[in-house]
Formats: structure tokens, C-alpha cells, sequence
């Protein structure tokens, strides 16, 4: 290696101060690295990670506050004996000494800055991608116990512990103890001002003591409301099509402004009072910098002390006391870290789903039962299913049946392992559902919600999401199967048409389609849909009913529906009372049964396409690597149209 590489490599590494190079898009990156290497399981945890960085920041700190006294120093020597004696050399000495020291000044300054820019994407990247790990892990059922933005407020949450630990709170903090060397100094070379700046400091203590007091009642109200207010923001937001169509203008604004205005009322009042406390600490300060200037007067007539020790007394007193005016502006940022490092915590210390057994099972025959399953969702007043008990194929295909709010969908969930049973058994073959984990189920059971949800895309990225190792081919067959193909191919851009955010760019219809073929997508020998035909036309439902049927033949399908027709292909009703109680039997009898009718004529056989799908029409068609490339997007629409 070449000396000048070498000193190169030895600048870098001192202006780095030990640090890695920043690069942008390494945040969250380290991030992820950083939470699976120190495995930390709270947010003090995180913190104690970043502890080294703060450390250095502290240590900067150090060297920050001793140079930043040099101006007083400079002060009084230049007052004191470059003025009085004439001493120009000693000026010219004075100010090549202060422009060494200021220049040190800076660049010590911007380390302890880029230090805590680097604890700052350490302390936010671990803590937000430990909470996108726990949200991911956490039960459906207790994701759905809190609303979405209560959800979302949490990565505010962790904005709000990264600027405390690493921001300007931070830096006040670590300037805090140097307050000792200005009084030292002051001590020294003023002292009969000394206990000037001591009751000044008393005051500022107390005054920051009495700001404090969100901090240490740990309520900070003003938190609660805006989470209130962004909840019924959200709430506006998703349903702005219903809000217009129905006009709904005026309700939607009510709750709006109720929300907001509690939320302004509470931070007007407490905003108002930080500032009425900040203008206070400033008073105080100046009313320090004039008691001294009149005290310091007072003795330098006496001669108890010198004119510069008067002008450097009176810049010492600012470093002095400074950061404990700072101080009382932060007493906000620390109590809103410390809840939202609370309200952190509690999510990290959530019940995670079931790991992975790691077991390499044979695929289950796809025969189900349900031992004596009863299920409360959070808050409810009772249980939605209780102690039902059922044996469901294996292959066939059973329509689950109800009023509404009976629990289909509720049943469904139990079914797929979405939920666990409070009490009872949901056996797929011999395996209890409660023991595996969510991955693992998916290779056993297929699932289609009763909402089709997409999400910002193209067309194949979403339905690779659901199966990330489908071949060009299986999908391509799903899309056949479920109807989809027919739409995506007269796209312009087929397979890579942008669905929008939550595939707001489809029709309901069309989203339908693709979510089923997500559905189709699994090689699962268990397929449980709910409401499938939903949103679809007569002949969609039509083929998928044929499709449906075709593949009960080596899959069991237990479909949700309210649809005559639809029941009319299954082999079996399960029909779910408003007692919990299942009633299974025969699709004649429990068609007549239930709603006094017959089953309707039989629906025409699975179409021909579905199965002829081959290897090298699925890579014309979607590309050869499915969603990447332009390239592909236009090969692909432009196959897709052909
Ligand atoms: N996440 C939830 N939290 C609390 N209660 C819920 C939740 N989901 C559903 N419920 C309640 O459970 C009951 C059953 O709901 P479910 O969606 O299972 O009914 P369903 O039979 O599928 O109804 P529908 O035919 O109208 O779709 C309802 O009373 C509903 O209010």
C-alpha cells in the first residue's frame, strides 16, 4: 500500500472518528443488522446499543466545552493586558492561539454532530425495524384490537425517542455537567460576581423543575388527542368515496373538527405555557447578565476584581447557565420520548405468533376438524363461536352458510390458523393448527378474504407476493383459472399495469380477480374462501364455479357465501345458526331446509384454457423474469394483448 494511500486511509479514518462512512439508503439496512446482532428486546435495549456513539459524543463534548471558554479567557487577556499595556504582540499572539482554537472549535463541533447523526440512524433504524418485525409477528387478533392509526402513531413514537436520544436534547444533556468548569472559572477570575450566576442558576433550576411537571406526572394528554385526531383523519381518508357519494361532508368535518380542536385546545394551552417558561428562563439570563455587569462594576471600582474579568465573567455566565435554560424547552421532548418508550415497549413485549417447528411434514390430505372451538374477539361481549365441532373432507367442496354476523368469517379465520381457539382444536389431518406457524399453514391452506386487498404495484408483483416462488407458468395458469388473465390481457400493459394504491386503479371486479388468483396460486390441498364471487359478473362466477368444482376434486374448498348458486356445486352445507351451533348435511336438503327451494340447474364444465397452459406462453406472456424491467413490461403487455 503507497504512503499516500495510506495517510488517504488514516485522514478518512480520523475525520470519520472511528465511524463507518455514511452512505445514504444504510439506515435501514444497519438497522435490521443491528436489531438481529444485539437482539435487544426494549428500547432501552437499542439505547444501550448506541451507548458507544453517545459515549463519544460525550467525550467530544468535553473538548467542545473546555475550547468554548477560550473566548472568555481571550476576553480578559485582551482587556486586561493588551489594552492596558499596549501589547500588540501579545494581541497578534492572542489571536493566532484563538483562530487555531475556533478552528478546532468547528471541526470538534461537527464530529459530536455527525457522531449523533450516526447514533440517530442507529437508535431510529433498530427501533423502527424491531416494531415493522413485531407488528408483522404480533396475532391478527390483537392487531386488530388497536385502530390503524394507533398502529402507524407508533412510528412517530420512535421519531420521538431518536430526536430526544440524539438530537438537541441530547447535546443540551451533555452540556450540562460543563456548566461546573464556567462557575470554576468565573470562581477564579471573578468572584465577587460568583454568587450572581449561583442564584441565577437556582432560579433556572427551579423554573426547570416546575416545567418538568408533564415529566414527572408521565401524562402527556396532548399525545392521546392527536392520536384521536389522526384516527379520525385516517377513518376520512379510506372512506372518502362513501363520504362523498352519500354526502357525508358535514358528519365527516363534525368528527373531524371535535378531534382537532381537543387536540389544538390541549397543545395551544401547553405549547402556550413552554413559551411563557422559555420567555421566563431568557428574563432570567438577562436579568443575570445585568446583575453582573452591576455587581462586577461595583468591584472593579473597589479593585476586587478586573474590567476583562468582568466582560469574561459576564460570557462565562452564559455558558454557565445556558444549558439549564435549554433545558426547560425539553422537558416536553423527554416526557414525550419516555411515554412514547412506554407505549414501545408494551408492543415489544406483545405475544409473538407461533415460530417455525422447522419440521419437514408431509403434505396433509386436506381433511379438517373442529374440536370443540369457541372464539371471543378483543372487546366483544361474547364468544362469536362457541364450542362448535365439525369433520370437513378431506376434497369436496363445502359452502359455510349464515346470516349475517353469525361468525362465517370469524370461522374461516379459525380455519386458516388466522386466529387461535380460546378453547378447543383445529386439526388439518393429524397436525393442531395452534403448533405451527403462519409460513407453515400457508403451504397447507389456501385463504381468500372477504376484502380483496392489493397494494402499490404492478399486477405480478402483487401476485408474486403471495407465492414469491411462482414460476411464469403457475401463474399465469392461476390467472386462467380465476378469470384474471382475460382482463390483464387486453391492458396495455398486461401483467405490468400499476394497480394503485390498495389496486384502487381496478375495479372491484378486477381486484377480485387478481386476489383469487393469489388464492390459486397455493398448492395447498385446503382452500377456504370468503364470499369468492363477490363483485364478479355472471359469467365470471360462472367459470369460477366450474373451476371450483373441478378442483374439489383433489382440494377441500370451504367457501363462504350467501349465493344459491354458488351452493348449488358444493357437495356439502355447513350452515352456522345464530346459536354458534353448525348444522351440516347435503346441499338438497339444506338448500330446502334453509330456504325452502331446490338446487338450481348444474353450471357448465371447467374451461379447456385453464389447464394448457405452457412454459413458453407464461414467459412470453409475463417476461422472462416476471416483474422486472421494462423491457419485460412492454414484452409482456404487448404477449399479453397478442
Ligand atoms: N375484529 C373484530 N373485533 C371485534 N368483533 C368482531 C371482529 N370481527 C368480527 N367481529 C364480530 O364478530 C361477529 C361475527 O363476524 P363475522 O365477520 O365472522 O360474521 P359473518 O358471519 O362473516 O358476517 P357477514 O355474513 O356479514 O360477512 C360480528 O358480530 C362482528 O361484529
Amino acid at each position: 500500500m503507497s504512503v499516500k494511500y495510506l495517510f488517504k486511509e488514516r485522514l478518512e479514518a480520523l475525520w470519520n472518528f472511528g465511524l463507518k462512512p455514511e452512505k445514504s439508503g444504510d439506515a435501514a439496512a444497519d438497522g435490521n443488522n443491528a436489531v438481529d446482532a444485539s437482539n435487544s428486546k426494549t428500547v432501552e435495549g437499542v439505547i444501550r446499543s448506541a451507548l458507544p456513539l453517545l459515549k463519544r459524543a460525550a467525550l467530544l463534548s468535553i473538548f467542545v466545552n473546555l475550547v468554548a471558554l477560550f473566548p472568555a479567557v481571550f476576553s480578559l487577556q485582551v482587556y486586561d493586558r493588551v489594552i492596558y499595556r499596549s501589547g500588540l504582540n501579545t494581541l497578534t499572539a492572542l489571536l493566532i492561539g484563538m483562530g487555531i482554537l475556533l478552528a478546532a472549535d468547528l471541526i470538534l463541533r461537527s464530529f459530536r454532530a455527525r457522531v449523533l447523526r450516526v447514533a440517530a440512524v442507529k437508535i431510529d433504524g433498530q427501533i423502527a425495524s424491531k416494531l415493522m418485525n413485531k407488528i408483522l409477528s404480533i396475532p391478527l387478533r390483537q392487531l386488530e384490537a388497536r385502530s390503524t392509526a394507533a398502529w402507524y402513531s407508533l412510528f412517530k413514537d420512535v421519531d420521538t425517542v431518536r430526536v430526544v436520544w440524539s438530537g438537541a436534547v441530547a447535546m443540551t444533556i451533555l452540556d450540562l455537567p460543563f456548566a461546573i468548569l464556567a462557575i470554576g472559572l468565573i470562581a477564579t477570575i471573578a468572584m465577587p460576581v460568583l454568587p450572581v450566576v449561583l442564584i441565577g442558576l437556582v432560579c433556572l433550576a427551579a423554573l426547570s423543575w416546575y416545567s418538568s411537571g408533564e415529566f414527572r406526572k408521565r401524562r402527556v394528554e396532548e399525545f392521546s388527542r392527536a392520536r384521536r385526531r389522526d384516527e379520525v383523519l385516517a377513518e376520512v381518508c379510506r372512506g372518502r368515496e362513501a363520504i362523498k357519494s352519500l354526502v357525508q361532508d358535514d358528519s365527516a368535518k363534525r368528527a373531524w373538527v371535535s378531534s382537532y380542536n381537543s387536540w389544538v385546545q390541549e397543545s395551544f394551552q401547553k405549547n402556550g405555557e413552554m413559551e411563557d417558561q422559555r420567555e421566563l428562563s431568557v428574563s432570567i439570563m438577562l436579568c443575570v447578565n445585568v446583575a453582573i455587569t452591576a455587581v462586577g462594576a461595583y468591584a472593579v471600582i473597589n479593585q476586587w476584581m478586573t474590567v476583562g474579568g468582568l466582560i469574561a465573567s459576564n460570557m462565562l455566565a452564559a455558558k454557565a447557565i445556558g444549558p439549564l435554560a435549554a433545558l426547560t424547552g425539553h422537558w416536553r421532548s423527554i416526557a414525550h420520548s419516555r411515554e412514547a418508550t412506554d407505549r414501545l415497549n408494551k408492543v415489544f413485549a406483545a405475544d409473538e405468533e407461533k415460530q417455525h417447528t422447522g419440521l419437514n411434514l408431509p403434505m396433509p390430505s386436506g381433511a379438517l376438524r373442529l374440536e370443540n372451538v369457541s372464539y371471543q374477539h378483543v372487546g366483544a361481549q361474547k364468544e362469536v363461536v362457541k364450542s362448535v365441532s365439525a369433520q370437513i373432507g378431506p376434497r369436496g367442496i363445502y359452502g359455510l352458510a349464515g346470516d349475517n354476523g353469525a361468525g362465517k368469517s370469524t370461522l374461516l379465520k379459525l380455519l386458516r390458523g388466522l386466529y387461535e381457539p380460546q378453547s378447543g382444536r383445529v386439526l388439518l389431518d393429524e397436525y393442531d393448527l395452534s403448533q405451527f406457524s403462519r409460513q407453515e399453514l400457508a403451504k397447507w391452506i389456501g385463504f381468500l378474504p372477504q376484502t380483496s386487498q392489493l397494494f402499490e404495484g404492478t399486477i405480478v408483483e402483487n401476485l408474486r407476493r403471495s407465492n414469491p416462488d411462482a414460476s411464469d407458468e403457475q401463474i399465469l395458469l392461476a390467472a386462467k383459472r380465476s378469470g384474471a388473465h382475460e382482463f390483464i390481457a387486453k391492458m396495455p400493459d398486461g401483467y405490468m399495469t400499476q394497480v394503485g394504491e390498495g389496486g384502487n386503479r381496478l375495479s372491484g371486479g378486477q381486484r377480485r380477480r387478481v386476489a383469487i388468483t393469489q388464492a390459486f396460486l397455493s398448492d395447498a390441498p385446503v382452500l377456504l374462501l370468503d364470499e369468492p364471487t363477490n363483485d364478479l359478473d355472471f359469467a365470471a362466477e360462472t367459470h369460477l364455479m366450474a373451476v371450483f368444482k373441478s378442483l374439489a376434486t383433489v382440494k377441500t374448498i370451504i367457501m363462504v357465501t350467501h349465493s344459491v348458486r354458488l351452493m348449488s356445486i358444493c357437495d356439502k352445507i355447513i350452515y352456522l345458526d345464530k346459536a354458534s351451533k353448525l348444522h351440516v348435511g347435503a346441499t338438497p336438503e339444506m338448500l330446502k331446509l334453509l330456504y325452502g327451494i331446490s338446487v338450481p340447474k348444474p353450471v357448465p364444465a371447467a374451461p379447456k384454457a385453464a389447464s394448457q397452459v405452457t412454459s413458453e406462453a407464461a414467459k412470453q406472456t409475463l417476461g422472462a423474469n416476471g416483474a422486472e424491467g421494462q423491457a419485460n413490461t412492454d414484452a409482456g403487455g404487448k404477449a399479453a394483448q397478442a
